[in-house]
């Protein structure tokens, strides 16, 4: 398993429209996408793009996620963090099942198959306690001209 791009950190929040508020006047962010729903994860989503390393607005993001009705583990994670909080990291591989397959072979749960994520690539999850404490997300690198 070789270490991907860090895609995107997942910050769970009770109100994705307060947490917009904050990431623009006190992060300064300029570049806050629309939120959607994603029925299939049970969420509502909002990207926050932050710069890369030349400054333009290429870099990791900020994944808001406010949990849709019925969401049982993140509204879970909310209860022990009403604020919310830092919630996942999120790395990119060139091939998601064989990034699957080699976590398996390291005897890492991986939680379900994998399945579409918010930017149209595929994605799974690997369960934190395996990992360090972190729930790790894989996503596969969207083609150019594929994802958003
Ligand atoms: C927006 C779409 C998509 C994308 O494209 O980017 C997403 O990111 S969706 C994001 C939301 N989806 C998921 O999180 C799916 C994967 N998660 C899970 O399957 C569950 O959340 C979980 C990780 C298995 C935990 O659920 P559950 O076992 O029901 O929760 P518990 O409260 O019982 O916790 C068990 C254990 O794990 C620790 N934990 C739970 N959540 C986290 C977390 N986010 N980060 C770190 N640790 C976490 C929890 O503290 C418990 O630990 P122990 O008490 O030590 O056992
Ligand atoms: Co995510």
């Amino acid at each position: 398993m070789k270490l991907g791009r860090l895609n995107h950190i997942g910050v769970a929040t009770p109100s994705i429209a307060d947490s917009i508020v904050f990431y623009r006047d006190v992060m300064g962010a300029t570049k806050i996408h629309q939120p959607f729903d994603l029925p299939e994860q049970g969420v509502k989503v909002c990207f926050v793009d932050t710069p890369g390393a030349d400054g333009a607005l290429n870099g990791t993001q900020i994944e808001l996620i406010e949990p849709l009705p019925g969401n049982a583990s993140i509204a879970s994670f909310l209860e022990k963090n009403p604020s919310g909080g830092q919630h996942h990291v999120c790395y990119e591989v060139p091939d998601i099942h064989v990034a699957k397959a080699e976590f398996e072979a390291l005897g890492k749960r991986v939680l379900g198959e994998p399945r579409i994520g918010a930017h149209g690539t595929l994605i799974f999850f690997v369960h934190p306690r395996d990992m360090g404490g972190v729930l790790t997300e894989i996503m596969e690198t969207p083609k150019p001209g594929e994802g958003h």
